[in-house]
């Protein structure tokens, strides 16, 4: 049975019709079809058109699954759905990830799905799985572990390491290899002592039978995957068993043999049509791991032979200035419709100011009603400026703020309210004399964020050795210390507690709690507290202070924290340079003070900050891309990644409906491409 168009479509909105390429993917009588497109070419729409006339030509009863692979294409979809107008309701379409697809399936099998969402707590049981691999493997005759495991494992590698094995499917393959663990590593190009600490991980996780003591992110996905593979190649799975009318699954560039897998039985469990849909240019996770390559064979294999392969070219985001600037760059062959037309401008800077102070100008035209040239006015879209790098906002934000620009951050935290900066600024702010406290008081917010700083840095990474060894030694974690972590329970009634009052602050910045029984006292914090009043002559200075350095370079966190950590405290110095405390935090007070003002009289913003994976799937009418510049954006990448870094910016490119500017270095441009 196909799912034919009669000329009266399936949903209310008149101005989308289906163009010839997305017909023949609505149209096309094969059972499953995968269709390989281009940003912006309608494949989330589509699949919605299809979604919409299955569900008119089955009836209310029957249930359409929309799969995306990430939060942000869900969201995409929905915003397609309303476009379209289709007055679906819920019970008939299900919108959901693949991993919450998988939690719905194991709940309904009836086992209790604990989810850990707090990287902080994840951490603590990584090290407990190190610390119980350590207690397995006796020290050498000198009384050392091997170096690996002397040292705090970096959490980072851990997680892309576990997302990576949990992806793949890695334990599978090594059993079917047949080969050791430092063997199959070397042909992998794995690391064996992450996969020895990753299958310790786990072994905790799960327990001896197999009872998972809690799911963090991806695991819902792997458990499912895991009775997936107990089966025959093509035996159906019953928790799955004809469940839905239709899968149509988005994002398909995302998929991971995991994913596949969940996917191959879906189709297999008589599930109705599949449609899946995806543009390869748009994989950017970062360590995560496709089944695509270059090719659609693999996803092939595992879908009904008579599958059919379609392509959309044609984008109906954009027209032909954006198509003729992106086609070189990125090797492409985009096409236009007619009744599209946009603006792409390369707006070339010299620094990172004149970069700022060139999106304000934009910003300026844009609010005074910007016409794109379908002469539609723009006068109340807001300018949104894709960032690769969240320390590239703090410039940003502190120049929009002295302009009076309105503007939100998405997937970002304003840089004053991020964790390390917060705590930054709290210090600065308790070592002004008393009489200069009360003019720039600090929000309550970052006081907050102040808070939280200093139980991240400060955390003792001796904690997961404090660990019971015999809990450890039965494989299981030792969870009897989490909750006694000092601070952790107070951290959020604490912040409004210690609001205004400089020497409860005081008190909390060198203990870390304001239990004394609980108190975490640290040497560092109570030198910083000493200073003598000339640091406070200039704010650059003192982000720059050694003391705080040695703060976040010998906090527990992980690599990638720390960079990111340092690179803020820099960009922060340099905003602040030779700027006496009291103003710098009087000037940042009244930023912040007036966005909340703006927010709080729910005036519309007119410019928001977005990082590459909240504008994944979505689209505006404006978009500004800064700080292109090659090792920045595309950012420093092996060989072997270099590809996710062009797409990053394939992404934040192809967003824009009326007009793009791309913001390149003038003295390390991109351009001319191809990335
Ligand atoms: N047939 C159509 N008629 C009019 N507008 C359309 C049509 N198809 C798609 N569009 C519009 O084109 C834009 C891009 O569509 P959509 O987001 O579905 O593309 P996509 O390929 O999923 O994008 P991305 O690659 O960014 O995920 C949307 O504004 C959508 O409403």
């Amino acid at each position: 049975m196909t799912a034919s168009f009669s000329p009266a479509l399936p949903w209310s909105a008149t101005s989308i019709h289906p163009t010839g390429e997305q017909w023949q993917v609505l149209n096309s009588p094969a059972r499953a079809k995968l269709v390989q497109a281009l940003a912006g070419t309608g494949k989330t729409t589509t699949l919605c058109m299809k979604a919409c006339s299955l569900l008119k030509r089955l009836g209310p009863d029957a249930r359409v699954l929309m799969l995306a692979y990430s939060r942000a294409g869900v969201t995409a979809i929905r915003d397609r759905m309303s476009q379209l107008q289709a007055g679906l309701s819920p019970q008939q379409l299900d919108v959901l990830t693949v991993e919450q697809l998988s939690e719905q399936v194991l709940k309904d099998q009836g086992d209790p799905v604990h989810r850990l969402n707090d990287p902080l707590r994840r951490r603590f049981l990584i090290l407990q799985a190190q610390q119980a691999l350590r207690q397995e493997r006796q020290p050498g005759a000198d009384g050392q572990y091997s170096a690996w495991l002397g040292r705090e494992v970096d959490i980072d590698a851990f997680l892309a390491f576990e997302a990576l094995a949990k992806k793949r499917l890695l334990d599978q393959q090594f059993e079917d290899s047949g080969q050791g663990l430092v063997g199959f590593c070397e042909d992998q190009d794995l690391d064996p002592e992450l996969y020895r600490l990753y299958r310790r991980y786990e072994r905790m996780r799960v327990g001896m039978n197999h009872e998972p003591q809690f799911y963090a992110d991806g695991d819902c996905s792997f458990e499912l995957c895991r009775q997936l593979s107990l089966l025959d190649w093509d035996q159906p799975f019953e928790w799955l068993q004809g469940r839905y009318a239709a899968v149509l699954f988005d994002e398909l560039h995302d998929l991971d043999e995991a994913a596949l897998l969940v996917l191959r039985k879906l189709v297999q469990s008589d599930n109705g049509v599949f449609v899946g849909a995806g543009d390869f240019n748009q994989h950017i996770h970062a360590g995560a791991f496709s089944v695509f390559g270059e090719s659609l064979a693999r996803i092939k294999s595992c879908l009904p032979e008579d599958t059919e392969v379609l392509q959309i070219n044609t984008t109906r985001r954009f027209g032909a200035e954006i198509c003729a600037a992106l086609n070189p760059l990125f090797g492409l062959n985009f096409g236009h419709t007619a009744d599209r037309s946009d603006a792409f401008v390369r707006l070339p800077y010299d620094s990172d100011e004149h970069c700022a102070q060139q999106l304000v100008e934009l910003h300026r035209q844009i609010v005074q009603g910007w016409r794109d040239v379908q002469g539609q006015k723009g006068q109340h879209s807001a300018l949104n400026v894709v960032l690769r790098n969240p320390q590239d906002s703090i410039l940003l934000e502190w120049v929009f703020g002295h302009e009076g620009v309105h503007y939100s951050c998405q997937d970002l935290s304003p840089f004053y309210l991020r964790k390390e900066l917060a705590l930054a600024l709290v210090w600065m702010w308790v070592l002004l004399p008393p009489e200069a406290q009360a003019a720039p008081l600090l929000t309550p917010g970052m006081v907050a964020a102040a808070v939280e700083g200093r139980l991240h840095l400060s955390r003792s990474s001796a904690r997961a050795e404090a660990a019971d060894p015999d809990v450890l030694a039965q494989g299981q974690f030792d969870e009897a210390g989490w909750t006694d972590l000092p601070g952790a329970r107070e951290s959020q009634s604490l912040a409004s507690s210690l609001h205004g009052d400089v020497e409860r602050v005081r008190r909390y910045l060198a203990q870390g709690s304001l239990d004394p029984n609980a108190a975490h006292p640290s040497a560092v914090w109570a030198q910083m507290l000493a200073l003598p009043p000339q640091v406070l002559d200039d704010a650059g200075a003192l982000c720059r202070h050694p003391l705080l350095r040695r703060l976040v370079d010998e906090a527990p966190i992980t690599a990638q924290e720390r960079r990111v950590a340092q690179d803020s405290l820099d960009s922060l110095a340099r905003l602040a340079r030779h700027i006496p405390v009291a103003e710098f935090l009087g000037r940042l007070t009244l930023i912040a003070t007036q966005s909340i003002a703006l927010h709080q009289a729910r005036e519309a913003v007119s410019l928001r900050l977005l990082s590459i994976n909240a504008c994944k799937g979505r689209e505006f009418t404006f978009v500004a891309v800064p700080f292109v510049e090659r090792g920045r954006f595309p950012g420093p990448s092996s060989h072997q990644e270099a590809y996710l870094e062009r797409n990053r910016l394939y992404v934040a490119m192809t967003r824009a409906r009326a007009a793009l500017w791309v913001l390149e270095s003038a003295t390390r441009p991109v351009s001319p491409g191809p990335v």
